[in-house]
């Protein structure tokens, strides 16, 4: 009786929470930082020196590896689910509509270290892992924090386009929306706020925006919450009916750099996508965007530790996944 009691009152809500942080915490204990110590001790020097050379050849890696990283984990946890290609029998998520604009030069980079891991530990490291160490070294060299890779992830077995919608956020979201999806995966708000500081690199399309600065609300106007300056450049390079390839800097200021300048730039009404914006304009997350905005050390340090709550989400164990030989394709 007693039992029943306690169970009828604890939220719905509240039991998912607490079995989701259950889930973590077990998958979390077979991932360690030394997962491949004497099976593939180099690989993070491996891993890195690809990086060096990708970004040498296209800094625009750095911001591309990342989102597909988040992407991936997002998606049925980080498995490189992302990574699969359609088959005429089977459509990725690749090829679900939002991961459509996933950058080539982000692909790139993970496939050529797998390459490179596969040529020195055949069949030892998993594609999920590679892309989680890419990720954190790329963003190092665009002056971004670094943190420990915790390793051991096992590679899908499978990659749905139909298993993306409603776990990704897009630029049409409320704030509320966002709290939501991103609560469902075990984040806080400050932790929420922190990986939308990702923003402060890389670009978006005129798509992701265009209805700010031509169609506000179904009128004509401009969203208000827009500065009226920065409106009228992304005008400029965002005409109407443009160039579907045409895309704007996330971060107007210093979209090369991995910094706190995307807070700044918030605070001054120059966030691009409506929802990069809603995040200074709502009084919940408004407190954490000044914080992060007068802090870089303190950004860095939320940052890093949101991105290693990020890789832990959905983690497959050996009885789970497999290490994919190809990224791209499920082993034969
Ligand atoms: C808060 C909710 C978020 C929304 C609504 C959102 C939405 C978007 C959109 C619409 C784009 C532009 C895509 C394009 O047009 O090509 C984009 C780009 C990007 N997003 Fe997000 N995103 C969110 C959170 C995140 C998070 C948590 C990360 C990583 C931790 C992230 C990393 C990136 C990066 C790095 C880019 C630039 C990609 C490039 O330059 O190739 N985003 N995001
Ligand atoms: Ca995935
Ligand atoms: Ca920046």
């Amino acid at each position: 009786m007693l039992l029943v009691l306690h169970e009828a009152a604890q939220s719905a809500t509240g039991v998912q929470l607490q079995n989701q942080t259950q889930n973590r915490q077990q998958q979390q204990q077979f991932l360690s930082v030394d997962y491949y110590k004497r099976t593939c001790p180099d690989v993070e020097k491996i891993v890195h020196q690809v990086m060096v050379q990708k970004f040498r050849e296209a800094p625009v890696a750095a911001a591309g590896t990342l989102r597909i990283f988040f992407h991936d984990c997002m998606v049925q946890g980080c498995d490189a689910s992302v990574l699969v290609a359609s088959t005429s029998h089977n459509k990725a998520e690749k090829d679900f509509d939002i991961n459509l604009s996933l950058p080539g030069d982000g692909f790139d980079a993970v496939m050529r270290a797998k390459q490179a891991v596969e040529n020195r530990c055949p069949r030892t490291v998993s594609c999920a892992d590679i892309l989680a160490i890419a990720s954190r070294d790329l963003i190092g060299m665009i002056g971004g924090p670094f943190w420990p890779v915790k390793k051991g992830r096992k590679d899908s077995y499978t990659s749905h386009a139909a298993r993306v919608p409603g776990n990704l956020p897009s630029s049409k979201n409320t704030v509320s929306e966002l709290m939501h999806l991103f609560s469902s995966k075990g984040f806080t708000t400050e932790e929420m706020v922190a990986l939308a500081g990702a923003h402060t690199a890389g670009f978006a399309h005129c798509k992701e925006f265009n209805d700010r600065i031509y169609n506000w609300k179904n009128t004509s106007r401009i969203d208000p919450t827009m500065n009226p300056l920065y409106a009228a450049n992304l005008r400029l390079a965002c005409p109407r009916n443009v160039d579907p390839t045409i895309v704007a800097n996330l971060d107007v200021t210093t979209s090369k750099k991995f910094d706190n300048v995307y807070y700044q730039n918030l605070q001054k009404g120059l966030g691009l996508l409506s929802t990069d914006q809603a995040l200074f304009n709502d009084p919940r997350t408004k407190p954490l965007v000044n914080r992060f905005a007068a802090s870089q050390e303190r950004f860095f340090a939320a940052f890093a530790s949101a991105m290693q709550k990020l890789g832990s989400i959905g983690v497959k164990s050996a009885s789970q996944g497999n290490i994919r030989i190809n990224c791209a394709a499920f082993n034969q």
